[in-house]
């Protein structure tokens, strides 16, 4: 069943959040073009009634448009031949118990569409398939229990016969997973877990490979002391690729639990790992850890898009992916081989490089500065001037590629942190979080992101637009020649796509932490994205907090987003005028 992989090829619909399986975030369409972006109207508004973070994009299937919210995870169906009125609505019943339990906002990043159902994955983690036409609910399955701390706020892979979810809790001690359910009646398929024994990874201790070699057996509890694996995270609630011919899918674990790491000696795997999977069978083919034992919250789940590039003369099947650590890493996406790891954030000082002589020891692993190390510093102690701070230099706004300039268009953060570990005992459902933070601008300026270009083939920065807040919002690049993004004090932007110059800016009335997108009704090109501020960097306004100081969402230099942007979830829609 490739009906997903064939409705992604057309460029007039949007029917998952990535646009296509690769995750390239990139649009054939050129109507709207550097040429004439700066002419570029709002066609219409819809207005969610949903305040807080909007994250994911709507998506386009036909002549309909289908938007989520936030917590309560609204779905509305509009109709685009009808300038956006609502065919139906889906208002699920949550119990809002749910929304202390979740680390970073009341986010949800979108829905997905396949087989003439809309797929959402509730903050409640009951998985839904409603129907397309009537939004009634096909089938529902439960994937987790927030009174454990499981939550969710990704979206869903479909994939053949199967929709692939994640889930979210690494800030509560969850052991986490990746589950596929069965896409036409929600039957359990299988369920792989990020950390735990062999059987419950769907390992083959022979054949999956770590940069080349064998893992072997028990590589995930041997990494951990005692039974701490059992709370140990590598939650999954970012963003996933498919590669069809290879039938392998990619997605990366986050932090291990504690965030004290003095508490969980060893290498904590395979927390902060991007793993490649089989999709009818949840089967690893190779893994590789960014961050071995992290000491900083560097969740490893950022998006991980799929391109195939020239390298030392040969094209290549890639992967590549913006680590909250820092460093951009180029895979080869069939072995797992590295070939490029450089830092895409010229703050990042948490390690001098990753070692990449295949000889050495620490072939593989960053190379950390003991000033920066919270391990090595210790508990109760202000680890000061880390750089980049635990919302990385990039959370989860996702870059987009473009195949007409081989650049790959980055949203990112520039914050540093100082960060102290403490003790901390696990109690199930309430936050093991084991350290205290504070972030703020990096040094040397007062912007707290770039928006830059980055070439994946030699790891190198080719232009860097500076943001004053991080770059919360997903790029969108197109055969326009432009790449789209949002900003958190509420503007859409279009520039240049080679030079990076601007064109065209819009200021929407709240912050952007959605994903821009792109598609044409009767043979029109629109231009859509979601306002509504929140998410991690935008958390401390959007929960009302006078103290931005104050809990997970301690990141001062944030509290100036009062100045801009009004709460409140916004669709806005763009074109180019008659
Ligand atoms: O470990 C986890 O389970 C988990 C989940 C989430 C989430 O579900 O949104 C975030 C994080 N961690 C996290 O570390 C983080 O920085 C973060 C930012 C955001 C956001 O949407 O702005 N979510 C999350
Ligand atoms: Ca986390």
């Amino acid at each position: 069943n490739d009906e997903v992989k064939k409705l992604t090829e057309d460029p007039n619909q949007w029917v998952i959040q990535t646009g296509d399986y690769a995750n390239t975030r990139y649009s054939k369409l050129d109507q709207i073009n550097a040429g004439n972006v700066g002419k570029m109207q709002v066609a219409w508004s819809f207005s969610t009634g949903v305040l807080r973070g909007h994250e994911g994009s709507p998506l386009v299937v036909g002549n309909v448009m289908y938007v989520h919210t936030p917590f309560p995870n609204i779905v509305y169906a509009l109709d685009l031949d009808n300038e956006g009125r609502i065919i139906w609505k889906y208002e699920p019943k949550q119990d809002p118990n749910v929304i202390p339990v979740m680390c970073c906002d009341t986010v949800n990043r979108g829905l997905a569409y396949a087989d003439g159902k809309v797929f959402l994955h509730q903050a409640d983690t009951t998985v839904v398939a409603l129907d397309a036409k009537d939004g009634k609910v096909v089938w529902s399955v439960v994937n987790g229990d927030p009174k454990k701390g499981e939550t969710n706020t990704a979206t869903v892979l479909p994939v053949k016969d199967k929709v692939i979810v994640g889930i979210s809790g690494g800030e509560f001690g969850v052991q986490c997973h990746v589950t596929a359910y069965d896409m036409k009646t929600g039957k359990l398929a299988w369920r792989a877990y990020s950390v735990g024994t062999d059987d419950q990874l769907l390992v083959d201790p022979e054949k999956t490979t770590d940069l080349g070699k064998p893992i072997g057996k028990d590589s995930s509890i041997k990494t951990w002391q005692g039974d701490q694996w059992k709370t140990g995270g590598g939650c999954t609630w970012g963003w996933y690729s498919y590669d069809p011919d290879l039938n392998l899918f990619y997605y990366g674990s986050g932090n291990p639990s504690t965030w004290n790491p003095k508490q969980r000696p060893g290498d904590n795997k395979w927390s902060m790992t991007i793993f490649a999977r089989d999709p009818d069978t949840g089967v690893a083919k190779w893994v590789y850890q960014m961050t071995p034992h992290d000491e900083w919250d560097y969740d490893g789940v950022n998006e991980v898009p799929l391109v195939n590039q020239v390298i030392d003369g040969k094209e290549r099947k890639l992967l590549v992916h913006f680590d909250r650590n820092g460093f951009g890493y180029t895979l080869d996406r069939e072995t797992g081989e590295l070939l490029v790891a450089e830092k895409y954030d010229p703050a990042v000082n948490w390690a001098t490089k990753v070692d990449m002589d295949k000889n050495s020891k620490t072939y593989g692993r960053p190379l950390v500065v003991s000033q920066y190390s919270t391990e090595q510093n210790g508990e109760d102690v202000n680890s000061k001037g880390i750089c980049p701070a635990a919302l990385g230099s990039k959370d989860q706004q996702p870059s987009a590629y473009s195949p007409k300039t081989g650049l790959f268009y980055v949203p990112t953060n520039h914050v540093c942190m100082d960060y102290e570990p403490f003790k901390v005992s696990y109690t199930p459902g309430q936050p093991y979080v084991g350290a205290t933070l504070s972030m703020y601008p990096a040094p040397g300026g007062n912007t707290m992101g770039n928006f830059i270009a980055w070439d994946a083939t030699k790891g190198k920065i080719v232009w860097s637009l500076p943001e004053q807040f991080s770059v919360w919002s997903g790029a969108l690049a197109t055969a326009g020649d432009i790449v789209f993004y949002g900003t958190l004090e509420g503007y859409l932007k279009a520039v240049d796509a080679k030079t990076g110059k601007e064109l065209y800016k819009f200021k929407t009335p709240s912050g952007i932490i959605g994903n821009v997108m792109t598609y044409t009704h009767k043979g029109k090109q629109y231009v859509a994205v979601l306002s509504g501020v929140g998410g991690w960097a935008g958390i401390g306004l959007a929960a009302g907090l006078t103290d931005p100081n104050a809990g997970l969402g301690a990141v001062g230099g944030y509290a100036a987003l009062n100045n801009y942007t009004a709460l409140g979830g916004q669709l806005t829609v763009f074109t180019l005028p008659e």
